[in-house]
């Protein structure tokens, strides 16, 4: 068994007023081949709520459910927070955390599957704080990162009471009959076939949770729809198909296909952004507003499923994770996928290459250990 002495949420980071905006952005996107258009684009999405993402808060009011739920089981590792692109970088983090004697660290990724954007990038930006401190003749902790939560139990749970919940606000007559949609951010196909130890981890395990999701609220064998949200890059690079507008676009248009064949028209829809563990900028622009309008102009009742943020369930959930590796217990994996992202090997979800992007300005991508048990 193995001690640890510390625990760290390691998220994205977002800008926290509009100065910030552009200089995250170009941080986000250095040496990814975006097309310029594309970020100011986005821009305008942080700058309509002043430049605010909501994802810090949001990582902010998960870590202090996190420090309750720790106190309540007498868990007593010290929380920390970083980031990979705004404050706080991880490398303060960490640099804090040498300082207050920390040797070794579980740490928690704020995204629940595979792909070199969900999980490898994360344990890169891992390696990369450790060299840089040492540059700095500071030791970083040891960093062992927590297997993918896509199929915890408690993860399941949060996201069909907020299905359920969204439900319960369409009128009674459409209730029954709403398209269950769920929402992932949207990778390049490439990214997809080279995820995980055998490739398409990504794709399986967000098919997963749509599924555990579909069959808590609706009972086995439950219909959904798994589509993509939040698209970017050069329109040439094939990325996950279909996108959430183009699948509403044709569900109005020629109903959906029912177990006995026939085709029903669809009056409303459930879209729940199971991809994301809390309200980023993509579920609050690209849903909230973008598919949103999407479905009004095609008149169908649409709702959006809440994500699931510090909802009870999932924040036991996660200190249920961190107790299997505190105490050495079994894993629980509900989806039978088995446990994901633990004993990665070095060959996994490998950096995507990046034809549009100038050599000199890709990061230099530290080694990142093959396994870390
Ligand atoms: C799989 C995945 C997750 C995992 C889900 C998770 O971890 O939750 C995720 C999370 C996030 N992505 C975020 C923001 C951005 N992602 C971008 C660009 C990209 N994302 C990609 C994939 C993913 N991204 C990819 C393949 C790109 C293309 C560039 C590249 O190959 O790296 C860009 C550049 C502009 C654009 O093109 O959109 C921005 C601004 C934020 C913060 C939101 C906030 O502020 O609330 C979060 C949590
Ligand atoms: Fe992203």
């Amino acid at each position: 068994m193995s001690s640890f002495d510390a625990f760290l949420l390691l998220s994205f980071g977002g800008p926290q007023g509009p100065d910030e905006v552009m200089p995250f952005l170009r941080k986000v996107t250095a040496g990814r081949g975006i097309p310029d258009e594309r970020l100011t684009d986005v821009a305008q999405h942080y700058l309509h709520y002043d430049g605010v993402s909501p994802i810090t808060a949001q990582n902010e009011a998960l870590l202090l459910a996190l420090t309750k739920e720790f106190e309540r089981r007498s868990i007593t590792l010290p929380l920390y927070f970083g980031n990979r692109n705004w404050h706080p970088f991880l490398a303060d983090t960490a640099r804090t955390m040498a300082a207050d004697g920390i040797g070794r660290a579980l740490v928690l990724a704020t995204s629940a599957t595979g792909s070199y954007s969900g999980c490898r990038q994360y344990r890169e930006d891992l390696a990369r704080a450790t060299v840089d401190l040492a540059g700095e003749g500071v030791s970083a902790p040891e960093f062992v990162k927590l297997r993918h939560y896509f199929d915890l139990p408690g993860f399941i749970e949060a996201n069909a009471n907020a299905v359920r919940d969204a439900l319960g606000q369409l009128p009674p007559e459409q209730r029954e009959d709403a398209r269950l949609i769920f929402t992932a951010h949207s990778i390049p196909d490439s990214m997809n076939e080279t995820a995980g130890p055998t490739g398409g981890l990504y794709l399986a395990e967000h098919t997963a949770t749509a599924r555990l999701v579909a069959e808590a609220v609706r009972g086995p064998g439950a219909q959904f729809d798994l589509v993509w949200q939040s698209r970017s890059g050069p329109p040439r690079v094939p990325w996950l198909a279909p996108d959430i507008n183009d699948h509403l676009r044709g569900l109005a248009a020629s109903g959906a296909a029912t177990t006995s064949g026939e085709h029903a028209p669809v009056r409303a829809v459930v879209v729940a952004p199971t991809g994301f563990i809390s309200d980023h900028m993509e579920v609050m622009w690209d849903l909230d507003n973008e598919a949103a309008e999407t479905a009004r102009e095609l008149g169908l009742g649409f709702v959006r499923a809440a994500t699931a943020g510090t909802d009870p369930a999932f924040v036991s959930g996660l200190v249920d994770l961190v107790e299997e590796r505190l105490s050495g217990r079994e894993p629980v994996s509900l989806s039978g996928l088995g446990v994901c992202g633990r004993d990665c090997p070095s060959t996994c979800c490998p950096a995507p290459l990046r034809p549009t992007a100038e050599p000199a300005a890709q990061p230099a991508r530290p080694a990142v250990p093959a396994t870390e048990s």
